[in-house]
């Protein structure tokens, strides 16, 4: 379980997140909306420790954020923007993400075809599409067979069938009972993926409960609609 205790953080004197709480649940999967702004990437680089939260702490599975690293080994992180060093290539990002979890990236080949890099694999990441860029990215999130998944954008930049195959195989993680988080702005991958849904605006948390909670609150039978409802 994921849990932010009155969790506090501004940028350059802006508050951003004022005494959140939320907790996010194991073995399902919630969806981090939101405009714009409005606080999800920050909220998962928390989780990750990557953003350091002024006050309050951030547990995953009962581990502070900011003072365990270990949990970070439970985690498989695709970032929004995927950063590794230009030189490198594929091949070689991987072998060097698998001596620093000290993990073996047990479903490197299943991803290879899936997500149909094998002729990238010996080029430099400088060299890479933006879209391969991605799903070099997704790789090394899903590779090493983490039980916690945290997702930025994943679907977004990818072709329509690497898109598709990438959904089928979140939906596949999710049956295997893992705790998968992700951000999006695609309503319908939403209604498609997620069991929990996180609504934040300007860094509050706006609704937080299941897909069909949100419907009920709303009244609004597409999800599309019942978000628009939580904005007005
Ligand atoms: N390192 C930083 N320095 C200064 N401000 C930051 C930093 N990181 C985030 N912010 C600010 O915090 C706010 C939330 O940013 P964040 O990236 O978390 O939003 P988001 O909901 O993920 O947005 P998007 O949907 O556009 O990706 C924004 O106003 C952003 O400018």
């Amino acid at each position: 379980m994921i849990r932010f205790e009155s969790v506090y953080k501004s940028f350059k004197g802006r508050r951003l997140f004022d005494g959140l709480n939320l907790e996010l649940k194991e073995g399902k999967t919630t969806a981090i909306l939101g405009p714009n702004g409005s606080g999800k990437t920050t909220l998962v680089k928390m989780i990750l420790g990557l953003v350091v939260p002024d006050r309050g702490r951030i547990l995953v599975d009962g581990r502070d954020a900011r003072k365990d690293a270990e949990h970070k080994r439970l985690i498989g992180y695709m970032p929004q923007i995927p950063e590794f060093p230009e030189n490198l290539s594929v091949k070689e990002i991987v072998s060097m993400v698998k001596d620093i979890r000290g993990q073996e990236a047990v479903r490197f080949k299943e991803l290879i075809e899936l997500l149909n890099l094998e002729m990238e694999l010996d080029k430099r990441f400088s060299s890479l599409s933006g879209g391969t860029r991605q799903k070099v990215g997704a790789l090394v999130s899903l590779a090493f067979d983490p039980p916690m998944l945290i997702l930025d954008e994943p679907m977004v930049g990818l072709d329509p069938i690497s898109a598709y195959r990438l959904k089928r195989f979140i939906l596949e993680e999710k049956q295997r009972n893992k705790t998968v988080l992700f951000i999006s702005h695609i309503m319908s991958e939403v209604e498609e993926v997620a069991d929990y849904v996180v609504f934040l605006a300007e860094g509050r948390k706006v609704f937080d409960g299941s897909l069909e909670e949100l419907k009920e609150r709303t009244g609004k039978e597409r999800l599309e609609e019942a978000v628009l409802c939580l904005l007005n």
